[in-house]
C-alpha cells in the first residue's frame, strides 16, 4: 500500500449531496402515507477526512447513507437533490447509474463497511473466495499474486492470514469484522461508507477497530462517511460531524468544535448527556419525543421540545448558516433574521 500525505484534510470534496430528499411512500387500502426520513440535506465531505453523521434513533442517518449508497429499495424513493461523486461526476447519485457502472465502481472506487459482518461474507463459502469475489477483477494478476495480496493486506488488520482459509461462521465477531475492513479496503478505494460498524462489539474490539479504520484511511488517504449515534466514537474518530434531527441536518462543524462550542440546542443535549468520568451530576434528559416522519411539525422539526422556541420556529423552516467560519447550524434562536 503506498503511504499518502495526510496531514490535515484537504477542502476538495469527493462527494457532494445536495438538497437531498429520500422518503418512504406507501400506498394501502387507499392510503397514502409519506415519510419523510431525509428532507433536505445538503453537505460535502472532503479528501482525506472522516466526516461523522450523528442522531437519535430515526433521525434519518441509516436512510441518508442507503440513499448516498445507491442502496434504494422500495418504499424508498430519492423525491429530489443530487449525490455527487468525484469520480463519478456524470450522475446525480449512484441510485440513478447504471448496473454495469456501479460494477465499476462498488470496490475500487466506493466500498462500504457495515454492522453484522454477515450481510458481506457468505456463510457457504471460505473468507478467500469473497476477496476473489468482490476484488480480483479490480487488482488484476495471477491467482498467486492475488492471495498474496490478500494475505499480506489482512496481516495489516492483525489477521493471521490463515482466517482466509476459514469459514465465517469459524471466525468471532472482532475477527469478522476485521475481514470486512479488510475487504473494504483492498482495492484502496477513494471512499469508505461505515454504518455502525463497531456497535455490535464490545469495548476492546471496538476500540481496536476503530483505531484500525482510522489508520487505513490516513495511510489511503480516502474519505469515510462514518455513522453511529454514539458520540463517544465520533469523539475520538471524526474529522467533522453533521448532527441530524427528523431527517435534516441541524449542525456540522470540526468534531472538536462541536464538543467545544455545541450551537443547536438539540446538539448541546446530545453532548450534555454523555457520561463523564468523576461527574455523578443526573444527565439532563430531553422532553417529548422524536418528530413523527409522516407528519412531521412545521417549521423547524425540533420546535416541540426546544427549550429555546420561539414563536417563528413553528412556522419557518430555519436556514443552514456558516454561523461560525467552517461551523454550520440551522436554528432560528442562533442565527436571528436569517430567515428573513
Ligand atoms: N421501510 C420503511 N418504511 C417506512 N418507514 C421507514 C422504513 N425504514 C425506516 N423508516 C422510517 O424512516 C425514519 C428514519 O429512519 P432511519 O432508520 O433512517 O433512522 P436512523 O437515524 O438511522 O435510526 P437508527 O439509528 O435507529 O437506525 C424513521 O422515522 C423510520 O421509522
Amino acid at each position: 500500500m503506498t503511504p499518502v500525505a495526510s496531514a490535515a484534510a484537504s477542502t476538495e470534496p469527493v462527494l457532494q449531496v445536495r438538497d437531498v430528499q429520500a422518503h418512504f411512500r406507501t400506498h394501502h387500502f387507499g392510503v397514502s402515507r409519506d415519510v419523510r426520513a431525509v428532507d433536505g440535506v445538503t453537505f460535502d465531505v472532503r479528501r482525506n477526512e472522516i466526516y461523522g453523521l450523528a442522531g437519535e434513533s430515526s433521525s434519518g442517518k441509516t436512510t441518508l447513507i442507503k440513499t448516498i449508497a445507491g442502496a434504494i429499495k422500495p418504499p424508498l424513493e430519492v423525491v429530489g437533490g443530487s449525490i455527487r461523486f468525484s469520480f463519478l461526476p456524470d450522475y446525480p447519485g449512484l441510485h440513478a447509474a447504471p448496473p454495469e457502472v456501479l460494477e465499476r465502481v462498488r470496490w475500487r472506487h466506493l466500498s462500504y463497511v457495515m454492522q453484522g459482518s454477515m450481510n458481506v461474507l457468505n456463510p457457504m463459502r471460505r473468507v478467500i473466495d469473497t476477496f476473489r469475489d468482490f476484488a480480483w477483477r479490480h487488482i488484476g494478476g495471477s491467482r498467486r499474486a492475488f492471495e498474496e495480496r490478500v494475505a499480506d493486506h489482512v496481516s495489516r488488520v492483525r489477521l493471521d492470514p490463515a482466517v482466509l482459509r476459514a469459514y465465517p461462521h469459524e471466525l468471532s465477531g472482532g475477527m469478522r469484522q476485521r475481514v470486512t475492513i479488510a475487504l473494504a479496503t483492498i482495492c484502496k478505494p477513494e471512499f469508505i461508507i461505515a454504518d455502525e460498524p463497531t456497535t455490535a462489539l464490545d469495548v476492546i474490539v471496538q476500540k481496536d477497530v476503530l483505531g484500525m479504520i482510522r489508520g487505513i484511511q490516513r495511510e489511503m488517504g480516502s474519505s469515510v462517511l462514518f455513522v453511529t449515534h454514539d458520540m463517544g466514537v465520533h469523539a475520538h474518530l471524526t474529522d467533522r460531524l453533521g448532527i441530524m434531527y427528523g431527517g435534516r441536518l441541524v449542525e456540522e462543524a470540526p468534531t472538536p468544535e462541536v464538543f467545544a462550542r455545541p450551537l443547536h440546542p438539540y446538539t448541546t443535549y446530545l453532548i450534555g448527556s454523555l457520561p463523564r468520568i468523576g461527574d455523578d451530576t443526573p444527565r439532563k434528559s430531553l422532553e417529548g419525543s422524536p418528530p413523527n416522519l409522516a407528519d412531521p411539525p412545521p417549521g423547524c422539526r425540533f420546535h416541540p421540545r426546544c427549550p429555546l422556541a420561539m414563536d417563528i420556529c413553528s412556522r419557518q423552516v430555519p436556514p443552514m448558516v456558516e454561523t461560525l467560519p467552517g461551523h454550520r447550524v440551522a436554528c432560528h434562536a442562533v442565527n436571528p433574521g436569517a430567515a428573513a
